[in-house]
Parts: structure tokens; C-alpha cells; sequence
């Protein structure tokens, strides 16, 4: 008999486009959502898009609660439910980058609430995933999460962003070519749960991506329309797949020590990108698609290497060697490269001099 079930959870409303900013309060009314809002902010984006969402929800007699968190942890969510309960909220907007969406993400899960997504940067692929990434102590956990009611994506306040957190977008799409393969590899050895639709539709993400490539430029609003719809489609790819997998393998084991090792020294996105140049060699040695990848980066702007990162030569080193142990997740690192196999492949890609 058979007996396999899948839920697939995605957002019902997706808005992307210039000035869409003052369309969440449409939303929440497509959305039946009643009550008070929670905002769910980090500094700069409470500025840029919270404060002025804000004000669009008093001016129609909706007086928002809001939360400014500072980095991505499980107190940062634990204080946002505390928030939440006190002021008694019915939903929560997630406003920012990575860390407060997903902060809002974990939080309205907890909470039994539903959460709309309102990036303010094309930083991330979080946008629309079920999965929050929270550090914990040496580890890091993607957790399971409520995905968004909706997106609102305004292209406007993406495309007025620095520059290098759209490229950081594009680097952790990028790097979607080194998780699929890292994919592909524990169902073989390991017999890990895989889905070809998530992995070919994470692929084909990062495929269009580099080949739109040209279109991705400073001070271009298209960029930011480009860049969010790969992430909002490789978002989707992890909703399709009930895990991060077609989107985080080795490179972001690699970026994750690194958050370890040199906080705050670049961004997400960078990081996983020259961890993709790494474990793309790793996989398929000098003459594989490393080169196109470092290639690929290169063309927008991202960083390809240490230096590039603001990080130490030893660091990649160390991060290099013991990133396996992060979490249970079998990746081409196997049980962890010796120092001598890590300097060769950093030295060989030009991570390191
Ligand atoms: N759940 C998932 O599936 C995924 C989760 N992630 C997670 O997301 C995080 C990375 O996301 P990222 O966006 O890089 O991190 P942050 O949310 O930390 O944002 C990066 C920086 O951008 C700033 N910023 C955001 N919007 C603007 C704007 N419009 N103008 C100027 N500055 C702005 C932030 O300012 P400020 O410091 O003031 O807030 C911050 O300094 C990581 O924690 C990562 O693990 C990444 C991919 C997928
Ligand atoms: O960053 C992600 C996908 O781009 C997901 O992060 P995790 O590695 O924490 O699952
Ligand atoms: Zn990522």
C-alpha cells in the first residue's frame, strides 16, 4: 500500500513591485487578519520600512506593537513571544533582513499566530521558507517554522539597500549549486529523505540567476526584482522539500563556523558563496564548475576570497575543519577534512594565498 504524505506550506498572497510598501495593509485585509499587529524589526529596517508601515496602520486606527531585536537568537524570539502575549497581538510582520524575519518567523510559530514577510533587503532566501536558522552554542538549528501568510516585497526600498546585500542575495543563490549536489550525495550514501522537484526547481533558481547576470547592477530597481524572485523561488524550493537541504549544504556549515569564529566579519550570503567555491572543488575537483561559481560572484560583485571577506586565511582554515561538526547533516565534508586537505583546496580555489 501506499502510504506517503507531504504538506506543502506557501504563502497565499506574494506582492513584489515598486511602492508595494504601502500595500501591507491591503494584504492584512485580504488576509481576514483582525486585531493588532506585532512589527517585528531590527534597527536600520525600522527606520527604512517599519516606522513608515507603522504609520500607514495608525492612520487607519491600528495601533501596531513593534520589537527592534539585534541579532538572530532564540532569547531574541523569546523575547518577541513575551512582547506578543503582553500586548496582545493577533499577527505578526517580520520587517528586515534575515535575522528579524526569521526572528517573527520562529516567533509566530510558538505562538500558533500567522506572520507576513517584509523583506527590506534581497540579502537572504528566508524570505518565504518554513525554516528559521538560529546559532545555539556551537550548533545551529533550522527549525521548523510557520512560513509567511504573505510576502511584500517593495523592489523600491530592495533596489535603495547597500549594494552588497543584494550581491550577498545573489551569493546565496549561487550556492544553491553546491547544496544540491551535497544533497544528491547523502541520499546516496546515506539514504536522506530528497525530492527532484526541490532540487531541480533550487538549481534552476540559481541556473537563471547567473544567467541574468547582466542585469544585476548597482542602482538598477531590476536587480532587485531579479534578485527577489530567485529568492522567493528558492525559498519555495525549501517549503517544497520540508527542509533547508536545497539550499544549505557544506557552504553553510562553512558560513555558519565562520559566525562563529569572526562574528559579524561579512554576511551570510557572501560567506556561503566562497564556501560554494570551496565545496564545489571538493565535489568535483580542478577542472568542475568551482571556477564558474568563483566566476559567477566575481561578476556581481561578491566576494571570492578570504581577504575579500575581511577574514583571516587562518580562520577559513579552521572553520574548514571543523564546520562538519556543526549539525547532523551529511555533506560532501564527510566526517571533517584534516588541515593539509583544507589548505589545498583553499590554496588551489585562490581562497587563500
Ligand atoms: N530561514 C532561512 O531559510 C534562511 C535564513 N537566513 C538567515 O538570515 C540571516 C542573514 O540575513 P541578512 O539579511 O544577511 O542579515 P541581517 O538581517 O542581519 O541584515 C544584514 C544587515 O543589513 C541591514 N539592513 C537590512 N535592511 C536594510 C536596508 N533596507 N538598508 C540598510 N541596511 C539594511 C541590517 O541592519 P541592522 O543591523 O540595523 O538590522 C544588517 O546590518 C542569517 O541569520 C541567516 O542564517 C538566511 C537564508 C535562509
Ligand atoms: O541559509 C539558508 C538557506 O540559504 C538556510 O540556513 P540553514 O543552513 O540554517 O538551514
Ligand atoms: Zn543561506
Amino acid at each position: 500500500m501506499f502510504e506517503k504524505s507531504t504538506w506543502i506550506r506557501l504563502p497565499r498572497n506574494v506582492v513584489v513591485g515598486h511602492g508595494v510598501r504601502n500595500e501591507v495593509l491591503g494584504v492584512v485585509n485580504d488576509l481576514h487578519l483582525q486585531g493588532r499587529p506585532l512589527f517585528v524589526t531590527s534597527p536600520t529596517p525600522r527606520e527604512v520600512a517599519a516606522d513608515p508601515i507603522a504609520a500607514d496602520f495608525e492612520a487607519a486606527g491600528i495601533e501596531p506593537a513593534i520589537v527592534t531585536i539585534e541579532r538572530a537568537t532564540f532569547e531574541a524570539v523569546e523575547r518577541v513571544i513575551e512582547v506578543a502575549e503582553a500586548e496582545d497581538v493577533s499577527y505578526l510582520v517580520g520587517i528586515g533582513g534575515g535575522k528579524a524575519i526569521d526572528i517573527a518567523k520562529l516567533a509566530s510559530h510558538h505562538l500558533d499566530m500567522g506572520f507576513l514577510s517584509v523583506p527590506t533587503a534581497a540579502s537572504h532566501d528566508g524570505i518565504v521558507s518554513n525554516r528559521g536558522s538560529v546559532p545555539d552554542g556551537d550548533s545551529r538549528h533550522s527549525v521548523a517554522a510557520e512560513p509567511p501568510l504573505a510576502v511584500v516585497a517593495d523592489t523600491g526600498i530592495l533596489a535603495d539597500a547597500p549594494w552588497e546585500l543584494t550581491t550577498a542575495g545573489c551569493a546565496d543563490i549561487i550556492s544553491n549549486y553546491t547544496a544540491v549536489m551535497d544533497w544528491r550525495l547523502a541520499q546516496r550514501l546515506k539514504d536522506v529523505e530528497y525530492s527532484e522537484y526541490a532540487a531541480a526547481l533550487s538549481e534552476m533558481t540559481a541556473e537563471i540567476l547567473v544567467d541574468n547576470a547582466d542585469l544585476i547592477r548597482p542602482g538598477l530597481e531590476e536587480s532587485a526584482w531579479v534578485v527577489t524572485k530567485a529568492l522567493m523561488s528558492s525559498g519555495v524550493a525549501m517549503s517544497i522539500a520540508g527542509s533547508s537541504r536545497p539550499a544549505s549544504g557544506a557552504e553553510h556549515l562553512f558560513s555558519h563556523q565562520l559566525d562563529r569564529l569572526a562574528p559579524d566579519a561579512a554576511l551570510h550570503g557572501h560567506q556561503v558563496g566562497v564556501g560554494s567555491i570551496l565545496t564545489a572543488y571538493l565535489h568535483q575537483g580542478g577542472d568542475g564548475i568551482w571556477r564558474d561559481i568563483r566566476d559567477a560572484l566575481s561578476s556581481i560583485d561578491a566576494p571570492t576570497t578570504a581577504d575579500d571577506l575581511g577574514i583571516g586565511d587562518e580562520t577559513v582554515i579552521e572553520a574548514l575543519t571543523t564546520c562538519h561538526e556543526i549539525r547532523d547533516r551529511y555533506t560532501i565534508l564527510g566526517d571533517g577534512m584534516n588541515e593539509r586537505a583544507a589548505r589545498d583546496v583553499a590554496t588551489k580555489t585562490g581562497v587563500i594565498d
